[in-house]
């Protein structure tokens, strides 16, 4: 028998006839699998005519989707921009196959990205492709059961079979219907040309590194009935004056991965300077931190967003007073998102001086931001040393240098203001006078 495969495909996609009819593959409804080969993704489309050589050499095959025996599985969340109900619904689908129960914990998960090749800067629709090596029946009814389970309507459901040529079909099963399934399409899975940006980048700005107090508001305002401290966040954003103007005295930004040093060196500056130390997010919303971590990131995102705002206000008040020193600020909460959004390689990143590196119009602007860095190896030993408990990101931080290194570099690219890149391995007196003669020269 041959090995055959399912996905699910993002309704507003697949209800797209017409492009999937014609012959321009700019039109056409475009797949990215995330983790696939490597740090490399594996672009895929659909061709309803069937056209396309019997074993395309580059994707996808077999060996891609299907890893024989077994059976492959993907999903996709169909999304409307900025849906909180979508971007939930795609995390309990992840916590859900991720869980490590049942027929779905034997599976390999990959991200699965649907975008359309026209160029329209709008964020991916987000899914997953699932591997199950044994190819059990269990597997696929655990799917079609946690699918139904999710609320009305369930998302399509695809179903790749390999042809008689080796060459891979699509069908698209409707799965509206109590206990049965209904075919709404078959098209043939050929290769896709990789689009001159990563599918995420158009939406950057959109779901994941929000440029105004607008922006980040919608989207808390979306949870309010779901999340109750998204209430609490915006009640305290309300308070906040708009446009916070920033007072005669300088305010300097500490940013760095964890563990690089940023509050050794804040506290420091903090003594030397006289200054005020702030930090974001701030302690008026730290409390509800983990609540919104657990959250889907266009939530978690917009979370650490108005913390910025809220942080804007305090540094306003206290720059007119003294030095302020900020622990973390807009650049840090860019810079993860970048790196979490784009995956894959280094050159999946926005190029230097992309808009997605601009610093928002309407937020405080610091005088001075010094990014801290150490190696690897010294960074993985102060983490160790510091004995914390690691945060879940954290963890994938060690365990993914690749994500480390996206994070460092779109630090690198922050425009108006950059970050100045410090070497913060030397013994921490040596790292506080670099930081001092910086922050004299640049202020004096
Ligand atoms: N220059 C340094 N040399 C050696 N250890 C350092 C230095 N700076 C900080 N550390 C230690 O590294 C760990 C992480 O530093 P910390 O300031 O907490 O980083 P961050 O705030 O960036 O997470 C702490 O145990 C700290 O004492
Ligand atoms: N201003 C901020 C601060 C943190 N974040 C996010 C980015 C990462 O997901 C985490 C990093 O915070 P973490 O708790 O690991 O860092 P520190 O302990 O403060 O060094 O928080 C943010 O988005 N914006």
């Amino acid at each position: 028998m041959l090995p055959r495969g399912l996905a699910l495909l993002p309704r507003s996609l697949s209800a797209m006839p017409a492009p999937l009819m014609g012959s321009s593959a700019h039109t056409r409804p475009c797949f990215a699998v995330e983790g696939a080969g490597g740090s490399e993704l594996v672009y895929f489309t659909l061709s309803r005519s069937g056209e396309g050589p019997a074993r395309d050499p580059c994707c996808p095959q077999p060996s891609c989707f299907l890893p024989a025996p077994g059976r492959c599985y993907s999903l996709c969340v169909p999304a409307a921009p900025c849906s909180v109900p979508a971007a939930r619904l795609h995390r309990r689908l992840q916590q859900r196959m991720s869980g490590g129960q049942g027929p779905l914990g034997r599976c390999r998960v990959l991200g699965l990205l649907g975008y359309s090749a026209d160029g329209a800067q709008t964020a991916p629709e987000k899914g997953f492709l699932i591997q199950d090596p044994q190819g059990s029946p269990e597997t696929e009814r655990a799917l079609e059961e946690l699918l139904r389970s999710q609320g009305e309507p369930p998302p399509a459901l695809g179903v790749y079979e390999e042809g008689e040529r080796g060459e891979l079909w699509q069908s698209l099963w409707d799965l509206r219907r109590a206990g049965g399934r209904e075919l709404l399409r078959r098209a043939r899975v050929v290769a896709a040309e990789a689009p001159p940006l990563h599918p995420a980048v158009p939406g950057l700005r959109h779901v994941a590194v929000f440029h105004s107090l607008e922006a980040a508001r919608r989207v808390l305002e979306q949870c309010t009935s779901l999340i109750p401290e998204a209430k609490a966040v915006l009640d305290l954003v309300h308070k906040c004056p708009k446009h916070s103007k920033k007072g005669d005295f300088p305010v300097i930004v500490i940013e760095g991965l964890d563990a690089t040093g940023k509050t050794t060196v804040t506290q420091s500056l903090k003594a030397s300077l006289n200054a005020v130390l702030l930090r974001s997010p701030p302690a008026s919303i730290s409390q509800w931190r983990k609540t919104f971590d657990d959250e889907p990131t266009l939530i978690r995102r917009a979370f650490y967003a108005l913390g910025n705002y809220i942080v804007a206000s305090e540094i306003a008040k206290a720059s007119t007073e003294s030095p302020v020193i900020v622990d973390r600020y807009w650049h840090s909460t860019a810079a993860y998102a970048i790196a979490t959004e784009i995956s894959g390689k280094m050159q999946n990143l926005p190029s230097a001086h992309h808009e997605v590196y601009h610093w928002p119009e309407d937020l405080l602007k610091p005088d001075l931001v010094l990014l801290l860095t150490v190696s690897p190896e010294e960074r993985i030993r102060r983490l160790h040393g510091r004995g914390l408990e690691k945060t879940e990101e954290e963890t994938e931080l060690e365990a993914n240098s690749l994500f480390r290194q996206k994070v460092e570099e779109s630090y690198k690219r922050m425009d108006n203001p950059g970050c100045q890149d410090i070497d913060a391995s030397p013994a921490r007196e040596e790292v506080l006078k670099t930081v001092l003669h910086l922050i004299k020269k640049h202020c004096d």
